[in-house]
């Protein structure tokens, strides 16, 4: 069996090393631009679950292509993991907006369990917190989505909680994992609007 999980979140809230640190174990400080899809197997009640993760740099672009491929991106996943930092309450407002744009877009039933989890990273930097645990509670309390405050920096196991959270959440809503949108599909819109961007830094 397998499904499709994409991270979202505003810049350098660390959903690269969250993904990372779930498929190496490491924490390797800094991870550039990366759009990619990884996959990852682990075992599920005695059986073999495969997780496409795709893990995508934040964009402002506000163009007609790059929301089109937003909508898809969600469209295509079965599970979120919607990332902000505890010292950044602008990422932590976006996760909110980002929620009702997944449930507007999926149009989940009112008694499907949303498979969302709600992830406030760098919980080493806690001096410098903006965001408050009882914000981040309150949220997922609200929306009927899950809640996790972890250290991508300092620990895996908070991080393949967050990700065995996000599974148990999926089975509980009795998705059907099926795709919408193809593997090719997803390719060319990305490289749609990797060409733009190309051309507009000319
Ligand atoms: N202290 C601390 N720093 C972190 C943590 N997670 C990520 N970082 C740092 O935050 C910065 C951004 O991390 P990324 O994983 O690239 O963030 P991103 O959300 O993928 O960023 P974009 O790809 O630009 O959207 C990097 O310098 C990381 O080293 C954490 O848990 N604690």
């Amino acid at each position: 069996m397998d499904a499709n999980i994409v991270v979202m979140g505003t810049e350098s809230v660390g959903k690269s090393a969250l993904t990372v640190r779930l498929l190496t174990r490491r924490f390797i400080g800094e991870y550039g631009d990366i759009e990619s899809i990884y996959s990852h197997s682990f075992m599920v009640d005695g059986r073999e679950l495969t997780l496409n993760i795709w893990d995508s740099p934040y964009t402002e672009d506000l163009s007609v292509e790059a929301s089109l491929l937003e909508k898809k991106k969600v469209q295509w996943a079965d599970g979120y993991v919607l990332v902000y930092s505890i010292c950044d309450r602008a990422s932590f407002n976006t996760v909110s907006r980002l929620i009702q744009f997944i449930k507007s877009t999926k149009d989940y039933l009112s008694t499907d369990k949303t498979p969302i989890v709600i992830v406030g990273n760098k919980r080493d930097l806690h001096h410098r917190r903006t965001v408050l645990s009882e914000e981040g509670w309150m949220l997922a309390l609200k929306t009927d989505c899950h809640f996790y405050e972890v250290s991508a920096a300092e620990n895996y196991h908070s991080v393949l909680m967050v990700f065995h959270g996000l599974v148990d959440r999926m089975k509980d809503a009795k998705l059907t994992m099926k795709r919408p949108l193809g593997f090719r599909g997803i390719v060319k819109s990305m490289s749609a609007v990797f060409a733009r961007r190309r051309t507009d830094s000319f």
